[in-house]
């Protein structure tokens, strides 16, 4: 869908984008990133409304420096900022921008009803937008990106000034503009974790470089840690330190707790530790170990719990990296 080469974007302050090199398959791709990551910046250029600084970039086949006007009749684009007339209805509104994109009259009449109920618009959609709420801009926004019928549409930040609730709602009609009519979504948010049920794959950016593009299964699913909690004995008044020496005699990796683990109340019963490496290859026999050293001791066990990886950890592995 969009092959982007060494792609740079500098203002005279700042480098929006810097040598950035990704490609978006079909699917819904979330595209995620701090404010100021670059996410805005890359939809234009890509849209053909801002020149690259460097480097090159195609969307549909088609060349983001040359073919801009082509890419913008065959994509939709719902911006990030506030961008509807107040005085006008959704229904005048969304029928503009179909006639705009190139329908003629009636189809663009036929179009936008349709487009404006799959986003869940009705008797509101005669009305002046001014008096709409966040949450239905939001929709008349995502209308009009879709009501051309395009084969991609990119959406920057749509859940932007949305409660949960809304967000929720937002992400799963994002989610069926790809399973309902087989368009293609590029959809960015700074929020990390906000992506990770309605994207097939994701690409992080921070600081315009790429720091991850991976299918979102990866990004959860890799786990590396099993958290065990048991309880104290008589003999073993601390279950947990018990464990953590018991385990290192049976050849596992059990980490040291936190330091201020003492002061958290309940938290000292946990204990967590390394299973299977970066690819998930978690090693089963892992899980008996602890099952058996816990029963050697005579501990009770709470649970085993194996932590699923989170987009946020992104960030923190790379801060981690940073470090060392
Ligand atoms: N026209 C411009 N002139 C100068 N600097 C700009 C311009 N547009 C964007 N920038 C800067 O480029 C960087 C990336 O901005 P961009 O809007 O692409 O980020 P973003 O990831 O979309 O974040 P946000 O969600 O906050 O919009 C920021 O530091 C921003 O200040």
């Amino acid at each position: 869908m969009i092959a982007i080469e060494s792609l740079s974007k500098r203002f005279p302050r700042v480098t929006a984008l810097d040598r950035l090199t990704v490609g978006i398959e079909p699917g819904v791709t979330g595209l995620v990133g701090a404010n100021g990551a670059g996410k805005s910046t890359l939809i234009k250029i890509l849209l053909g409304l801002s020149p690259a600084t460097e480097g090159s970039a195609t969307v549909l086949g088609m060349d983001v420096a040359t073919q801009g006007g082509a890419i913008r009749e065959r994509v939709g684009y719902m911006p990030e900022h506030d961008c509807l007339p107040p005085d006008v209805s959704a229904t005048e509104f969304v029928v503009h921008m179909a006639r705009m994109s190139g329908l003629p009259a009636t189809a663009a009449r036929e179009r936008t009803a349709d487009t404006l109920r799959h986003v869940g618009l009705y008797e509101e959609r005669y009305r002046p937008m001014g008096g709409y709420s966040t949450g239905m801009k939001q929709r008349v926004k995502l209308a009009q990106a879709l009501v051309h019928d395009p084969r991609l549409v990119l959406l920057d930040e749509p859940t932007n000034g949305l409660d949960p609730v809304g967000r929720d709602e937002m992400l799963g009609l994002i989610r069926r503009v790809h399973t309902d009519f087989g368009i293609s979504v590029l959809v960015t948010s700074h929020l990390l974790g906000e992506l990770e049920r309605t994207s097939d794959h994701i690409v992080v950016i921070d600081g315009g470089k790429l720091l991850r593009s991976s299918s979102t299964a990866d990004f959860t699913q890799r786990t590396a840690v099993l958290a065990v909690e048991v309880t104290d004995t008589d003999e073993h008044p601390d279950g947990t330190a018990a464990l953590r020496t018991a385990l290192r005699k049976a050849g596992l990796n059990p980490h040291e707790p936190a330091p201020d683990r003492a002061l958290a109340p309940g938290a000292g019963h946990l204990v967590t530790l390394d299973i299977g490496g970066e690819a998930g290859d978690t090693d089963e026999s892992v899980f008996d170990t602890v099952r058996d050293t816990a029963a050697d001791l005579g501990l009770g066990l709470v649970r085993m719990e194996q932590r699923r990886h989170q987009i946020s950890e992104v960030f923190t592995e790379r801060s981690a990296g940073d470090v060392a």
